[in-house]
Formats: structure tokens, C-alpha cells, sequence
């Protein structure tokens, strides 16, 4: 759905996107993720066919982005951030004159603009002026307008920024449900809904692609071990016994909870699964455990790795960290 090669955009001299490559299939939510001033927005003003590149080669949905950017826009539904909206005009009267623009007309594109509003959430805002809506329903409008036309692409540069908790909710739920008629390129500096949204992530850095796979694929990358927390009630060597487990790096006992169980933190080699060998431990020992959970590296963890390795950590605003 989308292919780029060897991309690269200047500004004024000032590489904003360095000689990347990437491809899109159709049907996936791919996160495009990177700290503030990566090259995220200036690739996807790119691919929805706004902006020019200085060289490389862009297509999407087979079109080229350069050479046959009307196909483009009729394929690609492109969410700005801060979608500049006309703030003096009703939502309804608005996502027509974007449908009109688009090519819509008559029964359908009234039908069509009912089911983007149900979609969005922003039915009861119709006859409200653009100008007096919350931030959230701003974007909710943006989206809209981004679905209008059915497009095979949505891109959507930071389409949370800005929304409450439940808000973002709505936005993830949206995103799902969009799965199987849309593909989506989506920015986002909230991780947590990239992990649960996204099938791929790609990571992009002062212009540069620094990772490109699944979040759990880029979470298990991460050279980092994984915890074990448990809770445990039994007597003997017990911290010895639990750090002599294969794979298993250090045993930590940490302040009785209440007697007369414990709580063990075990620091796990990357790619170990040691539970079962615990559990038989455990068993041979008669040990109780009333409690086991791994915690794994997150995406947030990836992305600060790679943020911090790929360039000075003075390059990086403190908030996205
Ligand atoms: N119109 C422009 N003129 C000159 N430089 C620009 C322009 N737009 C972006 N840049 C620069 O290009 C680089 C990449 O910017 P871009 O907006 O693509 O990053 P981003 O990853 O989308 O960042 P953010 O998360 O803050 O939106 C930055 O250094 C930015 O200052």
C-alpha cells in the first residue's frame, strides 16, 4: 500500500528526512514513531501527496506520489496535525464542503457524511460551529473528514494530541474498527496505544529509520532482562535456590509482606522463559506461591533506547521521554 525508497527531503539545506525505505501492506496499522522534529510529519505530508521530496521515490496504493498526486489524495486520507479547520463553519456544513471537494455528491455523500459523523462520534455537534468545539471534537471532525471519501490509506499525524484518556479510548477503538477496510500509517507519541493498536512500529530519528517491526518483536530486542515477580512462602535457602535457575541472572528477596509470605524479584536473560522450571522448583521444595507475573520491557523502553542511542539525548525534548 505504501513503498518508499531511499526518500529525502530538505529544508533549506536542512536534511528533515534522510534516504529512508520502507513498505506498508495493505490491511495493517503501522505506528510511525519518533521523537519531536524525527521527520514524521515531513514523511507524511510526503506520501499523502502535499509536499514535494527532494529525491527518492514514493508510491501509494501504485500511484506515485510526485507524478500522480490527484490518484493519491483520492486514495489516501490524511489526517494533519493540527488539521487547520474553518472554524466559522458548522461540522456538518464543513465535512460537506470537504466531501464536495473530494468528488462526493447527492444520496451518497449525505449518507456518507451520516456514517463518518456516527463513526467519529460528532452526530449531536453537527449544527455546532467548528470554532466554539473542544479540542477533541476538533480532532473527531479531522478524522472524519480524513474518512470521508472511503479511503484505502488513512495517514494520521498525532490523531490523540490533545484528547482526554477517554477520548483516546474512543480514538483506538476507532482505529480497530477501521482495521479491515483501511490501511494506516499513524503517528503518536502515546506508546501505550501503539502497543495495543498497531501491528508494526517504525521508528525514525533525525531522519533516519532506526527500527522497523513488531512491538513485541522490538520489545524482546531490547538488551534488558525481564523481571519475575513472586510471591512465595517457604523455608530453606530460598533466594539461593531461585538464583541457581537456569537463565536466571539474580534472585532478589525484598521486606516480608505478611508472614509468612515473600516477595522475589528474579532478573530473567532475555528470551528465558523460566517459569516452569520454577513451578517444578517450587514443587520438589514444597514451596507455596501464591503469585508470578513477568513484567516485560515496553515499547516506551524501545523508543527511549533508540531515541537516546541514535543521537545526542540533548536532541531529544525531555517530554517525549
Ligand atoms: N517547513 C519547514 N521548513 C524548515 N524546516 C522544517 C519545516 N518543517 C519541518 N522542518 C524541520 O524538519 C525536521 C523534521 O520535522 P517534522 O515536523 O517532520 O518532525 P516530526 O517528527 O513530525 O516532529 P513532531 O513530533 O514535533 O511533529 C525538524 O528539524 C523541523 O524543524
Amino acid at each position: 500500500m505504501i513503498d518508499v525508497q531511499d526518500l529525502t527531503k530538505q529544508y533549506a539545506g536542512r536534511t528533515a528526512v534522510n534516504h529512508i525505505s520502507f513498505r506498508v501492506e495493505p490491511g495493517e496499522i503501522v505506528g510511525f514513531l519518533g521523537p519531536n522534529g524525527a521527520g514524521k510529519s515531513t514523511t507524511m505530508r510526503i506520501l499523502s501527496g502535499y509536499m514535494p521530496a527532494t529525491s527518492g521515490r514514493a508510491s501509494v496504493a501504485g500511484f506515485d506520489v510526485f507524478h500522480q498526486s490527484i490518484q493519491v489524495r483520492q486514495n489516501v486520507g490524511y489526517m494533519p496535525e493540527n488539521a487547520p479547520l474553518y472554524s466559522d463553519m458548522k461540522v456538518k456544513e464543513y465535512l460537506r464542503f470537504r466531501a464536495e471537494l473530494k468528488g462526493l455528491s447527492g444520496l451518497s455523500m449525505r449518507r456518507r457524511i451520516g456514517e463518518v459523523m456516527e463513526l467519529t462520534g460528532v452526530t449531536d455537534m453537527r449544527k455546532r460551529l467548528i470554532g466554539n468545539l473542544s479540542k477533541g471534537y476538533r480532532q473527531r471532525v479531522a478524522l472524519a473528514d480524513a474518512l470521508v471519501h472511503k479511503p484505502k490509506l488513512l495517514i494520521l499525524d498525532e490523531p490523540t494530541n490533545g484528547l482526554d484518556p477517554v477520548q483516546i479510548r474512543h480514538v483506538r477503538d476507532l482505529l480497530r474498527s477501521l482495521k479491515s477496510k483501511h490501511t494506516v500509517l499513524l503517528s503518536t507519541h502515546i506508546l501505550h496505544e501503539v502497543e495495543q493498536s498497531c501491528d508494526r512500529v517504525i521508528m525514525i530519528n533525525q531522519g533516519r529509520i532506526r527500527a522497523n517491526d513488531t512491538p513485541e518483536n522490538l520489545t524482546r530486542q531490547l538488551r534488558s532482562t525481564t523481571l519475575l515477580h513472586l510471591e512465595l512462602e517457604g523455608s530453606g535457602p530460598v533466594t539461593e535456590k531461585l538464583a541457581a535457575l537456569p537463565g536466571v541472572r539474580k534472585a532478589t528477596e525484598e521486606p516480608l509482606l505478611v508472614h509468612p509470605w515473600r516477595r522475589y524479584t528474579l532478573r530473567v536473560e532475555p528470551d528465558q522463559d523460566v517459569r516452569e522450571a520454577l513451578l517444578t522448583l517450587a514443587t520438589a521444595q514444597k514451596w507455596r506461591i501464591r503469585e508470578m507475573h513477568r513484567q516485560l520491557p515496553t515499547l516506551e523502553d524501545v523508543f527511549v533506547e533508540f531515541s537516546m542511542n541514535a543521537g545526542t539525548p540533548s536532541d531529544i525534548p525531555t517530554h517525549v521521554l
